[in-house]
């Protein structure tokens, strides 16, 4: 059905997507899209990726930025996703290097600069929305920050909330390894109505810290993820545990985070090779 269909495949710190040209006409019908998401991010049998981004036309802004997980959820942001969108859309020429796009969380802007022939973006990814109803988190305490206590590990552990675009739970550890697949009692607990991301925290100084996150929608442990990073900055700064600016580094790769009146995310954008589907 998709013989012939032409992509990208991109990474953004090793969180992998595959990218879809439609701003000039659709070529995924919309009521297909979550299948076609589903069969051409499968591992053996498609391309292989976290998830599928689609680059459309935009009556508010220079493009607009779809996102979808590989298990064919939509999701309203991705932060490395929307940093290989633009880099996408500037090699393409469908805008300047400074350009807007719209997304299912609002207008975002971004900037693509080249150096040393690789491709960085720096995004304004909004203020983190700490509201427990615009999370959504149910129960728990708001002080400020929504927090609740979880059985993980075989411990009680403290569990905080934050919406970068999509809703992340934050967890400081002392240590990373562990098996991520304990996120599992957080992503799908019924305290987040619409599921939530899992970062786990270490950190290491001020203005560093180290994560790994459990994504909602993806089945295996993501190498990295972009509005994560920023949810485990503006959790960390607000309770005084680091500073508003500061290094995240992850498996994949490091990002620069600014949290202030609204977030900042600088990171690398890497396009790795154009395709055409034969069979899927
Ligand atoms: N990898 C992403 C986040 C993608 C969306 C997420 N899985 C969700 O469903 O909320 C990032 O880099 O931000």
């Amino acid at each position: 059905m998709f013989e012939g269909l032409e992509f990208t495949k991109m990474h953004g710190n090793g969180n992998d997507f595959v990218v879809v040209d439609e701003f000039h006409e659709e070529v995924v019908p919309e009521e297909h899209k979550p299948q076609f998401v589903r069969a051409v991010c499968k591992p053996r049998f498609g391309v292989g990726a976290d998830g599928a981004i689609f680059v459309q036309p935009s009556s508010v802004a220079d493009a607009k930025f779809r996102y979808f997980n590989s298990d064919g959820s939509e999701a309203a942001m991705c932060g490395n996703g929307i940093r290989c969108f633009a880099r996408y859309v500037v090699e393409e020429g469908y805008a300047d290097r400074r350009f807007k796009a719209e997304t299912l969380a609002g207008i975002k802007e971004l900037e693509v600069s080249v150096k040393d022939g690789e491709y960085w973006v720096r995004v304004d990814m909004g203020k983190p929305v700490f509201e427990p109803a615009k999370i959504p988190a149910a129960g728990g305490t708001f002080d400020g920050v929504w927090h609740d206590t979880f059985e993980l590990f075989g411990r009680k552990v403290d569990v905080y909330a934050v919406n970068t675009g999509v809703p992340h739970a934050v967890v400081f550890v002392d240590s990373l390894d562990f098996d991520i697949l304990e996120a599992r009692k957080i992503r799908y607990n019924k305290a987040f109505p619409e599921g939530t991301n899992v970062n786990f925290a270490r950190i290491v100084s001020r203005n560093e810290v180290e994560v790994r996150t459990y994504e909602r929608g993806v089945e295996d442990e993501t190498l990295s993820c972009g509005t994560g990073s920023v949810a485990v900055v503006a959790v960390a700064s607000k309770l005084g545990l680091i500073e508003p600016e500061a290094i995240v580094k992850t498996k994949g790769g490091v990002l620069r985070i600014e949290v202030r009146d609204t977030a900042f995310m600088t990171g690398k954008a890497t396009r790795v090779f154009d395709g055409v589907l034969k069979e899927l």
